[in-house]
């Protein structure tokens, strides 16, 4: 009764069924070999055995975790199969009990539904446009400054630039979202500035709020990290909860996101009713959403209730400050390394870039709206290759189907949305209409250009031309899986888009990122709560 008990129909590792650790003892070395927890999945199971469809075998207290690799069919679930698969148990464990309440550690409810469109405005185009991209644009401007001084300082010499993306992408979700700079990257400039000229000046300076911020967003970080590769995350975290420092961590940010909130709830107060209705007041995510709740209020005549004790837009802003400024800031840190790496590309991208913009420096909003394909193009496969956000979970709530297998309802489904290896051969019969329609419609880039060499960075996949000989940008090349997708896709999409691209364009223009030492040229990776790059170094050479 110990033994492993294994889906009918759906592959598997035949020796790991008459062993009661069933695939475990194929995982451990793997993990310890690479340090990549999903990737070894993969490679234990779909990649080992050739499939794209496959499973995971455990003692038998634990069911199987289904493993899904083929691209298409990953697209298909998330969009179009809603009905059939939500959100999984293993990915809510992962958030729940350090913030219950935010729409990442929830399955869909009505609840959930109503949470995610008080949010949903926040990170619309317009509004982003509004309140985060001029934020961002500064921040990006900040970080330029210090990798010119770094580039002057250490001449030849490689760096590291993980953490400086970090700074800057903190920068930008914090005032994106509270309203107030943080000042992490100015802070660094100074101190940088005082340790070139041998003095420690800086030390006399108090350290700016994001400093302590930082700490506080690396502690969770590191925490949900670890605690995701315990055998037991859910406990894990938990226990963590109970801690001194998991309180300090609540209470510090808890009493910074308070006193902005106070400040913006209190000059709504005072607003008349139909100044409200005025979305020109919000200057930062967190307003729209309290200016609402204030307008919502007045109209009930209610009291409003203190939204510092609103446990739902607490836990959501956490969620978002930690997933919102790593994702990007290894995303960012995956794109300089793959500059360096494809030195053709570079050179191309920097040539779209002077094309589009001869005068100098764009301003933020000629780089969101000056049309670019081959900048799409490039960041589209940074996202692509970089796949920071590798393994993704998802449950079938029915008895259904995948690539003709039989998946009963409850069964775990693990996705791989890095797409960066030719997918194994699937019987075109036992897609789902939905795929097959999509198929016809776009294409299967798989079967064409787009599809090769899926183990390098080439922009060009992402472009067609057009009967008049143009050649433009086309997102559904490939299945574009870095966000997920469907209605549990990431919300924050649109942001790390923009974000992505003022800070590429920036960085292209005004600095050349040269050949690495072989040392650093490695691409291997470690996943933590994303994927980051093992040597997250550049060497650079200012151009202006
Ligand atoms: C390069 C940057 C980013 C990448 C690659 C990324 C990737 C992802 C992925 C793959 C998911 C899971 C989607 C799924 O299961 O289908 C996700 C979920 C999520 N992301 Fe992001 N993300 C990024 C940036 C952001 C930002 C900037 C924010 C917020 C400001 C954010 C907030 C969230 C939230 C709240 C969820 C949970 C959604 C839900 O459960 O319904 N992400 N992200």
């Amino acid at each position: 009764r110990v033994y492993p008990k294994a889906y009918p129909g759906i592959p598997y590792n035949e020796e790991s069924i008459n062993r009661i650790t069933g695939d475990i003892p194929n995982l451990v070395p793997v993990i310890q070999a690479t340090n990549e927890f999903s990737g070894s999945i993969f490679a234990i199971t779909t990649q080992k055995l050739g499939k794209p469809i496959a499973q995971m075998l455990f003692p038998a207290i634990r069911n199987p975790l289904i493993t899904l690799e083929d691209p298409r069919e990953i697209e298909d679930i998330v969009l179009r199969r809603n009905k059939e698969f939500d959100k999984a148990p293993m990915a809510i464990d992962t958030f729940s009990p350090m913030f219950p309440h935010a729409s990442i550690s929830q399955f869909t409810t009505p609840k959930l539904k109503a949470q995610k469109r008080l949010w949903a405005d926040v990170m619309g185009v317009e509004f982003l446009r509004k309140a985060a991209a001029p934020n961002i644009y500064k921040a990006t401007l900040e970080l330029l400054d210090l990798w010119r001084l770094k580039a002057t300082v250490y001449k030849n010499e490689a760096f590291s630039v993980h953490q400086d993306f970090q700074n800057a992408a903190l920068d930008a979700i914090w005032v994106a979202m509270i309203g107030e700079e943080p000042g992490v990257t100015r802070y660094e400039i100074k101190k940088f500035h005082s340790e070139v000229a041998g003095n420690s000046d800086y030390t006399n300076e108090a350290p700016p709020r994001g400093s302590f911020l930082k700490e506080e967003v690396a502690y969770i970080g590191q925490t949900i990290a670890r605690n995701s590769n315990t055998p037991s995350p859910k406990w894990a975290q938990k226990l963590e909860t109970y801690t001194r420092r998991y309180r300090k961590f609540r209470r510090t940010v808890t009493t910074e996101i308070g006193l902005a909130m106070e400040k913006a709830v209190d000059r709504f107060q005072r607003l008349e009713m139909g100044n409200l209705e005025a979305e020109e007041l919000d200057t930062c995510m967190m307003d729209l959403v309290l200016r609402r709740q204030v307008l919502e209020a007045k109209k009930a005549n209610r009291p409003l209730t203190d939204p510092r004790e609103d446990q739902s837009m607490m836990d959501e802003m956490f969620v978002m400050l930690v997933g919102g400024h790593d994702s990007t800031a290894n995303a960012l840190t995956w794109f300089v390394k793959f500059m360096e790496a494809y030195p053709v590309a570079q050179v191309k991208l920097r040539a779209a870039l002077k094309a589009a913009f001869p005068d100098g420096d764009p301003s933020v909003d000629e780089i969101i709206g000056t049309d670019i394909p081959y900048l799409d193009a490039a960041c589209e496969e940074g996202f692509r290759f970089a796949g920071v956000a590798k393994g993704n979970l998802r449950q079938a709530t029915m008895d259904t189907e995948i690539l003709g297998c039989r998946i009963p309802k409850g069964a775990q489904i693990f996705m791989n949305y890095h797409v960066n290896r030719t997918p194994a051969p699937v019987d075109e019969s036992a897609r789902t209409d939905g795929s097959k329609a999509a198929a016809a419609k776009f294409g299967d880039g798989f079967q064409n250009i787009a599809g090769r060499d899926l183990g390098t960075f080439e922009p060009r996949r992402w472009m067609v031309k057009e009967t008049t000989g143009k050649e433009v940008f086309n997102s559904h090349a490939l299945p574009s899986l870095s966000f997920g997708g469907g209605y549990r896709g990431c919300p924050g999409r649109k942001l790390a888009t923009m974000e992505f691209r003022i800070v590429v364009t920036l960085l292209i223009l005004n600095l050349e990122f040269l050949d690495l030492p072989e040392n650093l040229k490695t691409m291997s990776a470690s996943e933590k709560i994303f994927r980051e790059p093992d040597k997250p170094y550049a060497r650079l050479r200012s151009l202006r």
